[in-house]
């Protein structure tokens, strides 16, 4: 290893800047300089004033690698002595006490535009932090924290930034090319002696990269030969031996005390009375579809229900379970109950894969995954080697992701007939499923966990004696904010969409005769547009002072609105007082550390208070959780192919999110669901959401198609559950072939491939070149980006809606 050369970086640190820069390691003697890789050690004897002049911002890159000219504030890195020392010097103490250095740095960032970030490793308490975030984001800027360190950036940071975390240094180590060689040739020999299992989820694409070369495939869309097993007696022996051991264990732990308990409490689950049923069906047809009232079990129970008759048939080793779920959130904490009920830990026979996180073992049977992730398989395995069984869970919502893999799966079937594929959610219109899949059975799990008492505007009203006015409705939030109070504002002008003229029409038709003066009069002045932070304030301390003991969930649109109406809770006496309240947030930007808090269970007498966006929405169990507030409202991404505009903005929920938003309640005990609307509106509400095929632009899937050599992106989308319009699809591929990922051919060029590759969701055109932005420096990637600022496409956004929209899309899948 002493040959090999380190792209390693070492920190020098500025006399006037408070900062260090990041120094290429051939940059020439500017003191003394050691690094040792191993070690994380980097002695620096800096002439500081010669240093000033000699150094230059590195250009970090690496896989993932966010390559920018990066500050890093004194007490930066612990690699450094020197650095500990002047740390302690500089600092001094709490980060509030060194406010105004703070504004000084952030300005300077600011100013600086070859500066993208400050980088603080300086000890931070939250309070800091959010005093500091408070700041950074009334100057425009965006922080994050990632365990001890936090970034003030330009731009929006993802949820894991690899060259900050300490525990997993990455370094790039080139090898002489003679080792190079002999390494390869090692490999080769034992790829080559290597018997291939089938049936192991070990040995699936899950744990391969997508950049192994082995995407491209000549032989065509699923045409790939079988791997031969060899020795098949000795490996069938060895499958059986291990099959039994999982019986073993199973039984063993049904049979314990714990075990039995599990067991019970599982049983009285609406879906246990369905699970022959279920699994007949399963057995006899190829595909099923599944509803089921929200909490009937259909997430925990179903795929649990298939692997443990597996096991039980000791067939344990040969199944492989996977389980989409359409968020990160629900792919963990599903899969942490369900190991939990099978009496083992995560990463045993259960386990999850989400972007950049996953626990699973060598025996893991039972997947828990994002659809994105199984897409990301689909590149690299088009016939879903060894895998037994797709559950294709929540496809109401109707994702371009879901959609798309109902396309591949559909094509994939007649290829693997002993391939089973379940479609289930609570409330799906599953004769359009069925009939998509050939008039596949559908089975439907009857019966509640917990009855959830459902209150519409009108009775809130009513009960909590709110008065609504035309001034108490206006939300104070977003940096736009005059822009957004101004269209808030009562006599404020816009183009309508068509469900807020169908809201419009059925609050002018509706009766509210039975009730007070005082509500009619209020329900007269309501106003649809607004979330109504001070209606929610209201009622949280209504629930909070009258109501049983239970925590609150509350579904709000984005981060900016959360992070306001916590502003505001956080200084009402009661609703921010810690010793009552504890007042948690949830949303796509936010690390999935910080997304679990939500599950955690307060000190009695504290009352759990969660804001949270639709990503709370579907699979999840939060088990204290009584009370469930619905504003009526989520982001969601639309598009006119007319005008080639996408937008990201608040929009009515359709019937089917209200009832899983009401499906948080009710799970574990008996529930209460506030909808901030009056009923005759909930009745107007579409039953389902417009699918995301239908109303976002395509270029991301375009490119996906065509990694996956799924022949002309025009007829393969033609065979989507719902098509979209010829002129969005046209609209798709002309825009890649502007920015060159398309040849003429609509073959996908270098660039096109580098871009399918990126782990972006593709809801939104535009923020797959941020995309590129952010996650790959590749010069290359670095011009495309250059060009799609120029495109006068980009101007209809609301800029800040990107941003918000980019960031949530970083977090998932
Ligand atoms: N973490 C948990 N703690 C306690 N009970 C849980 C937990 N997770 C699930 N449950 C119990 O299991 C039941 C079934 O949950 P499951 O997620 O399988 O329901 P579901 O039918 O998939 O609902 P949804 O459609 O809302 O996702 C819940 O109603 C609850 O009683």
């Amino acid at each position: 290893m002493r040959n090999s050369r380190y792209h390693t970086h070492c920190l020098a640190r500025s006399q006037n800047w408070n900062a260090c820069y990041y120094l290429p390691r051939d940059v020439g003697p500017v003191g003394k300089v050691t690094c040792l890789a191993s070690s994380r050690t980097v002695e620096a004897d800096w002439k500081q004033r010669q240093l000033r002049s000699t150094a230059v911002p590195f250009l970090y890159q690496q896989n993932l690698g966010y390559g920018r000219f990066a500050y890093q504030d004194a007490s930066a890195s612990e690699d450094s002595d020197y650095e500990r020392g002047s740390s302690q010097r500089q600092s001094g103490g709490s980060t509030l006490e060194n406010i105004d250095e703070w504004r000084w740095k952030l300005t300077m960032l600011l100013r600086n535009k070859d500066e993208q970030e400050v980088v603080s490793r300086e000890r931070k308490d939250r309070r800091d932090f959010e005093h500091l975030s408070e700041l950074a984001n009334r100057m425009g800027l965006y922080s994050r924290q990632y365990s001890k360190v936090v970034v003030f950036s330009k731009v929006p940071q993802p949820n894991y930034r690899p060259d900050l975390d300490d525990k997993r240094p990455q370094r790039e180590v080139v090898l002489p090319f003679g080792l190079h060689r002999e390494v390869d040739a090692h490999l080769k020999a034992y790829v080559s002696q290597k018997p291939m299992k089938t049936g192991n989820l070990s040995e699936s694409s899950f744990s391969r990269s997508s950049s192994s070369g082995s995407m491209v495939n000549d032989g065509g869309p699923y045409e790939q030969e079988e791997p031969s097993i060899q020795n098949s007696d000795a490996m069938e022996k060895i499958l059986l031996r291990k099959s039994l051991q999982l019986r073993n264990r199973q039984q063993h732990w049904q049979e314990s005390p714990e075990g039995q308990k599990m067991l019970e409490l599982r049983r009285s689950l609406p879906a246990y009375k369905e699970k022959d049923a279920l699994l007949k069906a399963i057995s006899e047809n190829q595909v099923i579809v599944v509803s089921g009232e929200t909490g009937c079990g259909k997430t925990t129970q179903l795929p649990q229900y298939i692997l443990e008759s597996e096991i039980e048939a000791a067939r344990g080793t040969a199944c492989s379970i996977i389980c989409t779920q359409p968020r990160r959130i629900s792919a963990m904490a599903v899969s942490e109950r369900v190991a939990a009920e099978r009496g083992e830990k995560l990463g045993e026979s259960v386990g999850y894969k989400v972007r950049l996180e996953g626990v699973k073992g060598r025996d893991t049977r039972l997947l828990f995954c994002t659809t994105g992730i199984l897409l990301r398989r689909l590149l690299v395995d088009r016939k879903l080697r060894g895998v037994t069984h797709v559950i294709v869970d929540e496809i109401h919502e109707r994702g371009m992701n879901e959609d798309f893999l109902l396309i591949v799966l559909k094509e994939l079937l007649p290829r693997r007939p002993e391939l089973r594929l379940i479609l289930m959610s609570a409330t799906l219109n599953a004769e359009l499923f069925s009939s998509y899949f050939g008039g596949a059975p559908m089975i439907h799990i009857p019966g509640f966990t917990y009855p959830v008492r459902a209150h519409f505007l009108e009775n809130i009203l009513e009960m909590t004696r709110y008065q609504l006015n035309e001034y108490n409705q206006i939300d104070d939030y977003g940096q736009e904010k005059a822009w957004k109070m101004q269209k808030q504002a009562p006599g404020f002008k816009k183009r309508k969409s068509q469900i807020a003229s169908t809201v419009e029409e059925v609050l002018e038709a509706a009766d509210f005769r039975e009730y007070s003066p005082r509500t009619r009069e209020s329900l007269s002045c309501w106003n649809p547009d607004s979330i109504g932070f001070n209606l929610i304030e209201h009622l949280l301390c209504h629930i909070v002072r009258k109501e049983r003991p239970g925590a609150i969930l509350v579904f709000m649109t984005g981060w900016d609105d959360i992070n306001s109406l916590k502003d505001q809770l956080q200084s009402h006496p009661l609703l921010g007082d810690p010793s009552r309240v504890l007042l948690l947030a949830c949303h796509g930007s936010m690390p999935s550390s910080e997304q679990r808090l939500i599950f955690d269970k307060p000190e009695d007498e504290i009352r759990k208070i969660v804001l949270a966006t639709n990503m709370a929405e579907t699979s999840i169990t939060i088990n204290d959780v009584v009370f469930v507030v619905d504003c009526g409202k989520a982001k969601e991404t639309s598009y006119d192919a007319l005008n080639n505009t996408p937008c990201l903005l608040p929009s009515w929920i359709s019937k089917a999110a209200s009832r899983q938003r009401r499906g948080r309640a009710g799970r574990v005990q008996p529930g209460e669901c506030y909808h901030l609307y009056p009923r005759c509106v909930y009745d107007a509400l579409a039953d389902y959401q417009l699918p995301e095929l239908l109303r976002t632009p395509l270029q991301s899937l375009c490119l996906q198609i065509k990694s996956l050599q799924l022949g002309s992106i025009s007829e393969f989308l033609s065979k989507a559950l719902q098509a979209p319009e010829h002129l969005s699809v046209q609209n798709a591929v002309e825009y890649l072939k502007i920015i060159g990922a398309l040849d003429d051919n609509e073959d996908l060029t270098v660039l096109g491939r580098h871009l399918s590759m990126l782990p972006v969701e593709p809801k939104l055109g535009k923020t797959l070149i941020l995309g590129a932005i952010f996650n790959c420096l590749d010069p290359v990637m670095t011009v495309v980006a250059g060009l799609s600022m120029r495109d006068p496409f980009l101007m209809p956004f609301d800029k800040k809606d990107l941003a918000e929209s980019a960031k949530a899309q970083f977090s998932g899948p």
